[in-house]
C-alpha cells in the first residue's frame, strides 16, 4: 500500500467517451483507487471534436490535439485533475500550464492485420494482388504501399466496431488495426496477424496511456507515480522527442520501434513518402537516460538522409 500524506479528497480524472478511452480510464481509476483508499476518484466524461467529425478524413485536419482539446481546457479550468489519453493521440507539445505526469507501462505497440474469413489461410505477405486493405493512417499506408505495392488501400473511418462491421460485411478485404486497442477492448481473437517492426515502425507512444496534468501539481504527481512505469517512459520521452524535432503529427507517415536493453535504450525511426516509393529508416542508442536527446539526435539523422524533403513534400499537402 502506498501511503499519502494528503488528506482524503475527491479526484477528478477527465475522460472521452468512447469505449476505448473508458476502459483506459476505468483501469487507471480501479489502479489508483486500490492504492489510495483514502481518496475518491470521479471519472469526468468530455466530448471532443475529434468524437464529432471521426467520419471526416483525420488526413485533412493534421495534428492539432482534436481528442485531448476539451479535456486539456477542463484540466486548466479545474473541472478536472488529471487526464487519461492513448499517449498516441497525445501532440507532442502541450498548452502551457500542462504536463505529462506519468506514462503507464505499455502493452503490446505493434498494428495487427485482421482479415475477412476468405484471407484466414493468408498472411500479409500471401495476400493476393489487388486486395483491398482498410486504413486511416498514412503511417501504416506508407509503409505497407512500400513492402507490398501489388494491394489496394482503402481509407476506412469509424470507431473499432465501425470498422470490424466494414470488413465483416464486405467493404474491405482486410483492416490495419493496434493491437492494444482490439486487446483492450476484449478483441484480440481478431487480431490474424502481428505485424513485425520489420514490416511497419508502430506510432509514437503506441499502446502506453499518457497522463496529463496541470504542471507544478505536486499532490496529483505524487499520486500518479504510483502508476509511472520506468521503462515505458523512457521509450515514451524517446518517440516523443523524435516526433517533436521532425514536428511530425499522428497524422505523418512518421514510425518508430524502442527496446530497451540493460542501461540502453534503442530508438529506429522512419519517415515515408505517402506513395510508400521512399522509406528512410535509422536507428540510435544509448543511455536510457538520456532519452530525450536520443529521439532529437536520430531526428537529425534522418533529415540529413532525406526526411526533411518527404516531410516538406506532406506538410504541402495536408492542411496543418
Ligand atoms: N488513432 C486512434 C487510436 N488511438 C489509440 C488507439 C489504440 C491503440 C493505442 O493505444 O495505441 C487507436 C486505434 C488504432 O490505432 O487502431
Amino acid at each position: 500500500m502506498t501511503s499519502t500524506s494528503s488528506p482524503p479528497r475527491t479526484i477528478r480524472i477527465a475522460s472521452r467517451k468512447s469505449q476505448l478511452a473508458l476502459v483506459q480510464t476505468y483501469w487507471v481509476r480501479d489502479q489508483l483507487q486500490q492504492q489510495f483508499p483514502d481518496h475518491t476518484f470521479e471519472v469526468e466524461m468530455m466530448s471532443t471534436q475529434g468524437d464529432k467529425i471521426l467520419d471526416v478524413a483525420l488526413s485533412k485536419i493534421g495534428d492539432k490535439g482534436l481528442f485531448t482539446k476539451e479535456l486539456e481546457v477542463g484540466l486548466l479550468n479545474k473541472t478536472a485533475d488529471f487526464a487519461v489519453h492513448s499517449l498516441k493521440d497525445l501532440p507532442t507539445r502541450l498548452p502551457e500550464g500542462l504536463m505529462l505526469g506519468c506514462v503507464t507501462e505499455r502493452v503490446d505497440p505493434a498494428d495487427a492485420l485482421v482479415v475477412a474469413q476468405q484471407h484466414k489461410d493468408k498472411q500479409l505477405e500471401t495476400l493476393p494482388p489487388g486486395t483491398v486493405v482498410g486504413t486511416s493512417s498514412l503511417r501504416r499506408l506508407a509503409q505497407l504501399r512500400y513492402h507490398f505495392p501489388h494491394l489496394e488501400f482503402k481509407d476506412i473511418r469509424g470507431n473499432l466496431n465501425t470498422r470490424l462491421a466494414k470488413l465483416d460485411n464486405g467493404e474491405y478485404d482486410a483492416i490495419i488495426l493496434a493491437v492494444a486497442g482490439l486487446e483492450r477492448l476484449g478483441m484480440g481473437d481478431r487480431i490474424h496477424q502481428v505485424i513485425p517492426a520489420e514490416i511497419s515502425l508502430h506510432a509514437v507512444g503506441q499502446g502506453a496511456l499518457g497522463i496529463e496534468c496541470r504542471e507544478g501539481d505536486t499532490e496529483i504527481l505524487s499520486i500518479l507515480q504510483a502508476i509511472s512505469h520506468p521503462p515505458t517512459t523512457a521509450r515514451a520521452l524517446a518517440e516523443r522527442a523524435f516526433l517533436r524535432e521532425l514536428e511530425g503529427g499522428c497524422q505523418v507517415p512518421i514510425g518508430v520501434n524502442t527496446e530497451i536493453t540493460g542501461q540502453n535504450l534503442t530508438l529506429t525511426g522512419m519517415v515515408a513518402s505517402l506513395d510508400g516509393q521512399r522509406l528512410i529508416k535509422d536507428e540510435v542508442t544509448g543511455p536510457a537516460s538520456d532519452a530525450e536527446q536520443l529521439g532529437i539526435n536520430l531526428a537529425h539523422q534522418l533529415k540529413e538522409q532525406g526526411a526533411q524533403e518527404i516531410l516538406a513534400e506532406i506538410f504541402a499537402q495536408i492542411e496543418r
